[in-house]
């Protein structure tokens, strides 16, 4: 499923518009009317639109006239006066008008009637440009106290419609009816978090796609790439993912068992001292000074898990930098330390994906933890830039980078998956995923979807409260089988 930022969505509008000759009122009813038919749905009976100064008021006043019509208890407020309105929302006024939808203009204190069931957000959408502040912030305060639901019409007022951010005061819904497609900035967070559960509506909006158009990570896709094992493959076609093991092995562990249930041909745990687990039966154990000679004719490196502090003797040798040139693989932990302390934020390639939650993003971009969490989808961007390598910032609804801009945001995994060696289970899977020969940011998308699908699962039979990451790993079989069935897939 397609992410659009507010530019792609202004050319669409324009092509639709000037190029199949659809006249924007047009578009507009229809996605008025799809706002009315989703507030019939919620059985909603008296409802206030709360109405901006350009088309996506527009689409608030079509939607009061649809109500209408259908015979449900509509008003409308208005922070600007219906006279200052243009173009289509003017239009869009005129014919509520005409069919007697009642309104006025925004006083304080307006929405506190305890019989509103709903109010609908058409304050503002994809135009949003700057800050709250006046009426507008004051209408969307009232409204997230009032204590009533609140369905956002495109964008809830306030969210950056391209990336998320939130500058000030913005809507909270519980719904959210996106046109045409859903934006980008309410799929990653914290715009998410305001957009409740979001829908999109087909308006009649058509034009030529660009490429590399940002997306949700999308198993239908992916179910091409990787998955088929045909019936003369053996553990050499499925590749050697190699983890090297430091100083805490429980870590690098869960990282080879996330790794083996993915399918790798063989994991194999690389160390320079020895591995004090008595029985790995799954894996294959060599010892060697430097983590490339031990994972030599590995097709991937799993650098960080437990990693601790024993690879920084290596720093500035010719070992670990000839790893990161000549390797593909997985950064995590510890991993990304030795990355920064090795040569900075060196140019890596694209086969390479860094796993870095938001503190260790900040910590990479000389940011702050809160910084980056405000602007995730900015940082992810910056740091797979200047790294040249593919970047996973973790966190709800993970965003998976490319240095070139690419972007995909996975919508599996809940809370389920907060728990101590989570990520290092994730580092595992895309290390396999590398392994067999998926490319960086396939293997990165596949890995996450992957990863939060199975602490969905393990979290629904055995409460997000009681998942270890263990249960993780036993559950991502599991994650596999509805990976291939389509189940769980957003679209
Ligand atoms: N025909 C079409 O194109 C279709 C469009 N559709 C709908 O239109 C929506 C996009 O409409 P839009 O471009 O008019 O933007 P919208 O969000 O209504 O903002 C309007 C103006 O608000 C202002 N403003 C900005 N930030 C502000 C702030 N913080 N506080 C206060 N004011 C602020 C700024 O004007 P300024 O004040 O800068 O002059 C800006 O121009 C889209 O989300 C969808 O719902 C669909 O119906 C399909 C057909
Ligand atoms: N609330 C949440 N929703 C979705 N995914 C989450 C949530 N909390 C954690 N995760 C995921 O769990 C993993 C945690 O990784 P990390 O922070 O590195 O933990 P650890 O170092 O303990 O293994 C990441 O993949 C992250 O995206
Ligand atoms: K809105």
């Amino acid at each position: 499923m397609y992410l659009v930022t507010s530019e792609q969505m202004r050319y669409f509008d324009h092509y639709t518009i000037k190029t199949l000759k659809v006249p924007g009122i047009v578009l507009m009813d229809h996605a008025g009317k799809a706002v009315a038919e989703a507030v019939v749905k919620r059985r909603a009976k008296r409802v206030v639109v709360a109405c901006g100064k350009g088309n996506n008021g527009g689409d608030g006043w079509i939607a009061a006239r649809w109500l209408q019509h259908g015979g449900c208890s509509v008003h409308v407020v208005t922070v600007v006066d219906p006279g200052n309105l243009e173009g289509d929302a003017k239009l869009a006024f005129d014919m509520a008008g005409a069919a007697n939808v009642s309104w006025n203009i925004y006083q304080p204190g307006d929405l506190g009637g305890s019989s509103i069931e709903l109010l609908v957000d058409a304050l503002l959408g994809t135009g949003c440009t700057r800050p709250l502040a006046g009426v507008y912030e004051q209408i969307v305060d009232e409204m997230n106290h009032s204590g009533v639901p609140i369905l956002a019409i495109d964008v809830p007022t306030g969210i950056d419609a391209s990336t998320g951010e939130v500058k000030g005061s913005a809507i909270r819904a519980s719904e959210t009816i996106a046109m045409a497609y859903e934006k980008l900035g309410t799929a990653v967070t914290p715009g998410a978090i305001y957009s409740g559960h979001t829908h999109v509506v087909d308006i009649g909006i058509k034009a030529p796609l660009p490429e590399g158009m940002a997306s949700y990570v999308d198993p239908s896709e992916l179910r091409q790439k990787w998955g088929s094992r045909d019936a003369l493959s053996h553990k050499g076609t499925f590749g050697r993912c190699g983890i090297f093991v430091g100083h805490m092995q429980g870590a690098a562990i869960l990282a080879a068992a996330g790794a083996a249930r993915t399918g790798a041909g063989l994991v194999v745990l690389g160390t320079r001292g020895s591995i004090s687990l008595a029985v790995l039966p799954d894996y294959v154990v060599r010892q060697a000074e430097s983590p490339v000679s031990a994972l030599e004719d590995c097709q991937s490196i799993v650098v960080g898990p437990g990693l601790g502090t024993d690879l920084e003797p290596l720093v500035g040798t010719a070992s670990v930098d000839e790893m990161f040139s000549s390797k593909r693989g997985v950064v995590d932990a510890d991993g990304l330390k030795l990355l920064r302390a090795s040569n900075g934020l060196r140019r890596l390639n694209d086969g390479w994906v860094l796993t870095p939650h938001p503190k260790e993003c900040a910590n990479l971009l000389g940011w702050t933890t809160e910084q980056v969490q405000r602007q995730r989808l900015t940082a992810a961007m910056q740091l797979a830039e200047r790294t040249g390598a593919i970047v996973l910032l973790k966190g709800y609804r993970t965003i998976i980078a490319t240095p070139a801009g690419e972007i995909r945001v996975n919508p599996t995994g809940n809370a389920s998956l907060a728990v101590g060696g989570s990520g290092d289970v994730l580092a595992g899977v895309i290390g396999s995923l590398i392994a067999q020969g998926l490319n960086g940011f396939d293997a990165a998308s596949l890995g996450a979807w992957i990863h939060g699908r199975a602490g969905e699962l393990a979290g629904a039979a055995l409460t997000p409260i009681s998942t270890t990451a263990s249960d993780i790993v036993d559950y991502i079989s599991r994650a596999i089988v509805t990976f291939f069935d389509g189940i769980g897939a957003r679209n």
